[in-house]
């Protein structure tokens, strides 16, 4: 039986002059490759920002892991990954398997020793993301996507039960793409690591992903992959307010 991770119900989400969010309900269940999708501006990341305890929510509840936010504690259960995260200068000083080690930080505490085998450690999840070979290298030398693999490997390293990637594949060209998705999948599908993938992109939704949210300020659909594939183009043009075109 597979459980709830996250579970919102009827969240709206205020700042001063703008409801970024609208009476929000939808669950993630474990082992869920879910991809979040909205336009500029749809409260991607306020949604995000709600599910890591960041903002807190207007009117509404959000649980984790069938707990209530307030009480919910394991944060190393949910590894994030943000859109910024490779964009590092070349001189920037801090090695590939310096980056990944401090994805300990927040699982053995500030000022706690990393484990014995924290080298192995580092060198299994680079091997996840395949980037075991660049671990002596500088982050700031490597592409935009080899640097996103990287703050892969760094958010692997605690072992997350929940992968948040924020576009993602932004930075990727576009024959390393489908390589970037195959190895998402086989992180979702060996590791059972449940995956929310956030995008604007409709275009990016693979044929690997098992479900898909459209938000615009309020969830349009959220269901199955497949019955994305029957929406038409032109309910997503209205939920989206301009025109889309899915790519299959
Ligand atoms: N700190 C803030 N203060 C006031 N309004 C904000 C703030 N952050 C976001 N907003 C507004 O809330 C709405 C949702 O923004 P949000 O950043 O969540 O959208 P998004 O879907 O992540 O957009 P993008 O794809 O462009 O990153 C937008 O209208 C935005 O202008």
């Amino acid at each position: 039986m597979t459980k709830p991770i996250i579970q919102l119900r009827n969240v709206t989400f205020q700042y001063d002059e703008t409801q970024a969010l609208n009476d929000i309900s939808f669950q993630v269940q474990e082992g869920d490759f879910l991809a979040l999708l909205g336009p500029n501006g749809s409260g991607k990341s306020t949604l995000l920002k709600l599910i890591l305890g960041l903002l807190k929510p207007t009117k509404g509840e959000i649980e984790l892991f069938g707990e209530p936010i307030q009480a919910f504690k394991q944060h190393e259960w949910i590894g994030y990954v943000s859109q910024k995260s490779n964009s590092f200068n070349s001189g920037f000083p801090a090695t590939v398997e310096e980056v990944v080690k401090s994805g300990l930080t927040k699982k053995v505490g500030l000022f706690k020793r990393y484990p014995k085998n924290v080298d192995q450690l580092v060198i299994e999840a680079l091997q996840a993301v395949g980037m075991e070979s660049f671990a002596t290298r500088n982050i700031g030398q490597l592409s935009g996507g080899q640097q996103q693999r990287v703050f892969i490997a760094r958010a692997l390293i605690a072992e997350p039960k929940l992968l948040i990637l924020d576009e993602p594949t932004v930075g990727i060209d576009h024959e390393n793409v489908q390589s970037f998705y195959d190895m998402l999948v086989k992180l979702n599908e060996e590791r059972q690591i449940t995956m929310i993938l956030v995008t604007h992109d409709v275009d990016i939704v693979s044929e690997h992903i098992s479900h898909v949210a459209c938000l615009n300020k309020t969830i349009h659909f959220h269901g199955y992959k497949n019955e994305f594939d029957d929406i038409s183009e032109q309910t997503l043009d209205a939920w989206y307010g301009h025109k889309v075109r899915k790519i299959h």
